[in-house]
């Protein structure tokens, strides 16, 4: 096998080109991209004016042999020749030979090949040239080549298939993996069908609710009677709510419409403004009028989408004409009361919470004596600064209180400079007329009314209330209540403290000699003089009548005490002039200590009284301190009067001690002498009850009840003598000059109810019911004498003996003392009084009767002396009545002699 035939690639190509053969050129597709024009008449010549085309174009067969003969040029690279090829044309028939040979040009497709066409002359076989052995050598060489490419294609075919048999396998597996992942994604998705399922059910739930608030929603705005209209982005009128219509007079066509353009229907300008201001999240409030007067509140507010972008704007419109209406109303109103307050004199302040500003009415300034352009800065620190420095702090927390909200109102008295620097009471009230929503005040309206009358008005009403109007000291109410205040203190500091209790001695009769009114004088003097003897700090008050106390704080040592008293008892011993006259007084008093005596008021002032009422009994004119004695003895005191109650029903006695005529030695009269029968006490003497009595106001009572019996005893006494029989009874001062002890039975009555002659009964006076003889006093005295009844001057020459009272009342009997009537040695001035006053008596038209006869030779010297009458333990104890009578009976049966046996009658009272 000779070498294959070599030739440059493009060479065929070029040599085709220079010979100007036949030929054409294909590309690696085997589509025919030149002919040449010797080329032409083998190619069905419509398929050429399209180039490149198909190599089925070709008009020779058999094409196999063609195609055959391109394999092998490209394959071995070679020229290749294809058997002899028939070129039909009608009936005739060409041979051709047709060589092919790869070519290899930059300008061509690699793979081209050029095919050069050759008609067959005789002697060419089958396209080969038989004759030729180089040819013969050449297709050989040809086929062993060719066989080794197949060889070499068949070992690269196996590797091939080997190796796509090993892909296969991969393949295999992958797809086994895949079909094992195809399973699991698929039993996942079941389980996510579930999931997926649920979550449409839900979905389909949440959709239902959607619908249903969508359905909420429209049946709300259907049913809402607030106006409401919605607009886009564009402000373009996207919904409304029916009553909307009745502002903006809206139909259905106008949804689409700019609102802008329906906005005229309210005096609102700056609608374009807010609407976009709302486009920008920003929400807007205004109260507008329509055109048709009425009033709304308007809101606008952006429509917010899910994403939470304004892409509209809602507005809603509320009907506030009736508000407004009230508000106009309130306002009228509050024009009307400012101007009524303004008229009455009152200022007005009207202060805005919130800017904290004031606003003062021209009356307010007024007030102050402030002209109207001035205190105008409307600051509250600038009235705040008017207040007075010890009310301001009241004042502000009252006003915050009130800003705050609670209680509300304010009202506040206070002090508050005027321009002239004097200070004025005010009163302030407030009240807040605005709130907030959280309720707190924005506006607080109030007034001021000067009060400063009536604070004089109040203090002049405390004073009195407070302050005894004679001598300007603190009464009855402030003491105590100044007790009470010393009291917690002392308490609460455990300090001691002391109360003195101060009762002027006889001044009554300052009073009944003097007048009242140099009485008056007198106490003012002592009022000063109490307050002259004491401490700023301590507290001197008057009780009432000539009653003063004083409160002596931090001061319980009894030596400083008694020098106080002492001082108080020296100063008020000096004498006083008085309206001309020079007047001696003097003073007991009673001292307590806190808390060694009592740790209260009450008791304090108890026992103060007590151990001034022990002074009085001690001679007056002194000091005592109060002690656990006095205070048994108050008890006793106060047990006995309370006794007294029962004791005039059926414990009262009445014994009678008989009065002797001295001239025939009969028993002509009694003296009725008063015993308490007490159940436990036994006979208690009247000197020990009398005056508790009087204290008591039981005085008048027992007075009635002695007057009855003794008038009854009169007329009994009287029956058994078969002539008129005398009882004198005793009467006790306060009986006779008090206006309170007013006999309760009319005595004149009760006797002529008797049938008993008034000259029956005696009444038996002393010289001190004389010595304070009130006009009651004499009016009583004359009254009774009057109609018949007898008066007695007891005890006279023990006190002032004034002649003057013999004369001036006129009475009937002198009862000469029984410290007169003992006629010993030593007495012999006593016995000559006695005899004078006997002689006085007749001188005067009186009778004398001389009591305490004991002894036969005093009965004798009186006799002798000119004595009209005597009794006497000489003649008869006391004696009970039907003693008495019994007694009366005896001595009427036998003739008495001139001497009477002593001690012979009778039983003791
Ligand atoms: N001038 C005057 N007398 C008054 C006033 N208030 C009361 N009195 C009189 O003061 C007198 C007080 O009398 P008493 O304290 O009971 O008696 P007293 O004369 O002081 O006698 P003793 O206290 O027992 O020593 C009464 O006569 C009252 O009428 C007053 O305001 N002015």
């Amino acid at each position: 096998m000779g070498p294959p035939m070599t030739a440059a690639p493009e060479e065929p190509y070029r040599k085709a080109m220079a010979e100007n053969l036949a030929f054409a050129l294909l590309n690696g597709s085997d589509e025919v991209q030149f002919v040449s024009p010797r080329a032409l008449p083998y190619f069905n010549r419509r398929d050429i004016a399209t180039r490149p085309f198909a190599l089925a174009s070709v008009a020779l067969a058999p094409q196999a042999e063609l195609l055959a003969t391109l394999i092998r040029a490209r394959r071995t690279g070679l020229i290749a020749h294809s058997q002899a090829l028939q070129l039909r044309r009608g009936d005739i028939a060409d041979e051709i030979r047709v060589s092919a040979q790869a070519i290899s040009d930059a300008d061509l497709d690699p793979g081209a090949v050029i095919l050069i066409f050759e008609p067959l002359e005789a002697g060419d076989v089958g396209g080969c040239v038989a004759a030729d052995p180089l040819s013969s050598q050449s297709i050989i060489s040809d086929l062993y080549a060719e066989l080794m490419l197949s060889r070499d294609e068949f070992h690269r075919l196996t590797i091939e298939h080997e190796e796509t048999v090993s892909n296969m396998a991969t393949l295999n597996e992958e797809l086994y993996s895949i079909n094992e992942e195809l399973r699991s994604a698929s039993t996942e998705l079941e389980a996510n069908r579930d999931t997926l399922e649920a979550g449409n059910a839900a979905l389909t739930e949440m959709v239902n609710r959607v619908t249903k608030s969508n359905n909420d929603l429209e049946n709300f705005v259907g049913a809402t009677e607030l106006a409401l209209i919605f607009v886009d982005a564009n402000l373009r009128i996207s919904r409304y709510t029916s009553p909307a219509t009745t502002v903006f007079k809206l139909l259905p066509k106008d949804v689409g419409r700019p609102l802008l353009d329906i906005a005229h229907k309210l005096e609102y300008r700056s609608l374009g403004p807010d609407l976009e201001a709302a486009l920008q999240q920003h929400k807007v409030d205004r109260e507008v009028r329509s055109n048709s007067g009425k009033w709304y509140s308007l809101r606008i507010v952006p429509y917010l989408s899910p994403d939470n972008q304004a892409t509209g704007a809602v507005i809603t419109l509320i009907d506030i004409s009736m508000r407004k209406e009230a508000e106009e109303n309130l306002r009228t109103g509050e024009q009307r009361w400012r101007m009524a307050l303004e008229a009455a004199g009152d200022g007005i302040w009207d202060w805005n919470v919130v800017s904290n500003k004031s606003l003062l009415s021209p009356a307010w300034r007024r007030i102050l004596g402030y002209d109207s352009d001035e205190l105008s800065s409307g600051t509250p620190g600038e009235w705040e600064a008017l207040i007075h420095p010890e009310d301001q702090p009241g004042v502000l927390e009252n006003i915050r209180a009130c800003a705050k909200g609670e209680p509300g109102w304010f009202s506040h008295e206070y002090r508050i400079r005027c321009k002239d620097g004097h200070w004025k009471w005010v009163l302030s009230r407030g009240a807040v007329v605005e709130r907030d929503h959280r309720g707190q005040a924005t506006r607080v309206i109030g007034t001021l009314s000067d009060i400063s009358q009536k604070k004089v008005a109040e203090h002049e009403i405390w004073y009195r209330a407070n302050y005894d109007h004679l001598t300007a000291l603190p009464n009855r109410s402030f003491f105590l209540d100044r007790l009470e205040y010393e009291v917690v203190q002392a308490r609460r500091a455990g300090t001691p403290f002391a109360l003195m209790f101060i009762d002027l001695d006889r001044f009554k009769e300052v009073n009944d000699l003097h007048g009242h009114s140099a009485g008056d004088l007198l106490l003012r003097i002592v009022a000063d003089e109490l307050r002259g003897s004491v401490r700023e700090s301590d507290t001197v008050a008057r009780l009432g009548g000539d009653e003063f106390t004083v409160i002596l704080p931090a001061l319980a040592n009894p030596l400083q005490l008694e020098l106080i008293a002492a001082q108080i008892l020296r100063k008020l011993s000096d004498p006083i002039q008085l309206a001309g006259n020079v007047v001696h007084i003097s003073a007991s008093i009673g001292v307590t200590c806190f808390p060694r005596d009592a740790d209260n008021s009450g008791d304090l002032v108890r026992n103060a009284d007590q151990a001034m009422y022990v002074a009085k009994n001690a001679g007056r004119n002194c000091c005592r301190f109060f002690s656990q004695d006095m205070q048994d003895k108050a008890i006793a005191r106060i047990s006995i009067t309370n006794d007294l109650h029962d004791a005039i029903d059926g414990q009262l006695k009445l014994y009678f001690q008989p009065i002797i005529d001295m001239v025939t030695g009969e028993i002509v009269k009694a003296e009725a002498l008063l015993r308490w029968s007490h159940p436990t006490r036994g006979l208690i003497q009247p000197d020990k009850f009398i005056h508790l009595a009087e204290e008591a106001g039981l005085i008048g009572r027992i007075g009635d009840w002695v007057f009855t019996q003794a008038a009854a005893a009169a007329l009994r006494l009287g029956n058994v003598l078969g002539m008129p029989f005398q009882v004198s009874i005793n009467k006790s001062p306060l009986e006779l000059s008090s206006p309170d002890s007013l006999p309760e039975l009319d005595w004149l009555a009760f006797l002529e109810r008797l049938g008993l002659d008034t000259s029956s009964i005696v009444i038996e006076i002393t010289e001190g019911l004389l010595l304070q003889a009130t006009p009651t006093v004499n009016e009583r005295i004359s009254l009774l004498r009057r109609a018949g009844i007898q008066f007695a001057l007891d005890d006279f020459g023990t006190g002032y003996s004034s002649m003057s009272y013999l004369t001036n009342y006129n009475v009937d009997f002198l009862k000469i003392d029984q410290s007169f009537v003992n006629c010993g040695r030593d007495n012999t001035a006593g016995k000559a009084i006695a005899e004078t006053m006997i002689i006085l008596a007749h001188k005067l038209g009186l009778k004398v009767v001389a009591e305490g006869v004991e002894l036969a030779e005093q009965h004798d010297w009186l006799r002798a002396a000119g004595c009209d009458f005597s009794q006497g333990f000489l003649y008869a104890y006391p004696l009970e009545l039907d003693a008495f009578e019994d007694l009366l009976r005896q001595r009427r049966l036998r003739t008495l002699a001139a001497v009477v046996q002593p001690k012979s009658i009778g039983r003791h009272a």
